[in-house]
C-alpha cells in the first residue's frame, strides 16, 4: 500500500472512532494536513450526525466548510470531547511532533481542550525517539534570530521556512516558523517547557504535556489502535 492509501484507510478509521464514541450534541476538534483531510473526507458522508466542528487552520476550515461541516469558534465551546489530528512523528508514550503543515499553534490551543486527543497517522510516524523530523518551532518574527541562535545552543539547525518560490512562510498568526533539524530529543516534557520559556516563541511543535491519548496507525495489514496511558 502507498502512504497515500494507509492515510485513506487511518482516515476512515478515525470516522468510525468518532461516530461510535463522539455524543450526539457534542463538538469535533479537527486537526490540519493531509492525514485530518482524509478523516474529514470520510466523516463527510455522516455530516449530519456531527453538530459542529472545531478548526485547527484557516485550510482546515475550508475543507470542513467545503465539505458541509459547521465550524464554530474555540471560545464558543465548553467541552470538545475528541480531537482528531495527525503527526509528523510519534513516540511509544504518546509524544509527538507536530506543525509541518504549519498550524502547531491552533492545533496545540485545540488539543489543550480536548478529553481525547486521537492521533491519526501510517506507521511510519511512529518512531523510537522523536528529533528526525525537524522541529517546527512558530516564533514572533522579531525574535527569529535570537530564538535561533538559543536553538544552535542545544545542538539543533534552525531554518527559518520558506515557500518554494522562495517566500517567507507566514502562519495562520502572522508569525514565521523555524525548522530545527538535528535535535535528539531525550526528554520531550523538559524540551517542550525549556523552549516554551523564551521569549518570542509563541509555540514549539513537541506536543509532550498535552500528547496523544489513543493512536490509530495504517500498516499493510490494517489498523493498529494503540493507547497512552495517562502520565
Ligand atoms: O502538525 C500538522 C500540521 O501542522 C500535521 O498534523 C502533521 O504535519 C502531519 O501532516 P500529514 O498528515 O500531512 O503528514
Amino acid at each position: 500500500m502507498t502512504q497515500d492509501e494507509l492515510k485513506v484507510l487511518v482516515g476512515r478509521a478515525a470516522a468510525e472512532h468518532v461516530l461510535a464514541h463522539l455524543p450526539s450534541d457534542a463538538v469535533l476538534g479537527v486537526g490540519t494536513g493531509s492525514t485530518a483531510n482524509c478523516f474529514i473526507d470520510a466523516l463527510a458522508p455522516h455530516r449530519a450526525r456531527i453538530r459542529a466542528t472545531v478548526s485547527s487552520s484557516t485550510a482546515t476550515t475550508t475543507r470542513l466548510e467545503a465539505a458541509g461541516f459547521t465550524v464554530i469558534d474555540l471560545n464558543d465551546v465548553e467541552s470538545l470531547p475528541i480531537y482528531v489530528d495527525g503527526a509528523d512523528e510519534i513516540d511509544a508514550d504518546g509524544h509527538m511532533i507536530k506543525g509541518g503543515g504549519g498550524a502547531l499553534t491552533r492545533e496545540k490551543i485545540v488539543a489543550s481542550v480536548a478529553g481525547q486527543f486521537v492521533c491519526i497517522a501510517d506507521g511510519s510516524k511512529r518512531v523510537e525517539r522523536l528529533g528526525t523530523f525537524p522541529l517546527p518551532v512558530e516564533v514572533v518574527p522579531l525574535a527569529r534570530n535570537a530564538v535561533a541562535r538559543r536553538l544552535r545552543e542545544c545542538g539543533g539547525a534552525p531554518t527559518r521556512r520558506l515557500h518554494k518560490d522562495g517566500s517567507v512562510y507566514v502562519t495562520d498568526n502572522g508569525n514565521e516558523i523555524l525548522d530545527v533539524a538535528g535535535l535528539d530529543i531525550v526528554d520531550p516534557r523538559g524540551f517542550e517547557a525549556r523552549v516554551n520559556d523564551w521569549p518570542g516563541v509563541v509555540t514549539v511543535g513537541l506536543f509532550a504535556r498535552r500528547r496523544a491519548d489513543l493512536g490509530l496507525f495504517a500498516v499493510a495489514d490494517g489498523v493498529q489502535t494503540v493507547t497512552f496511558p495517562r502520565q
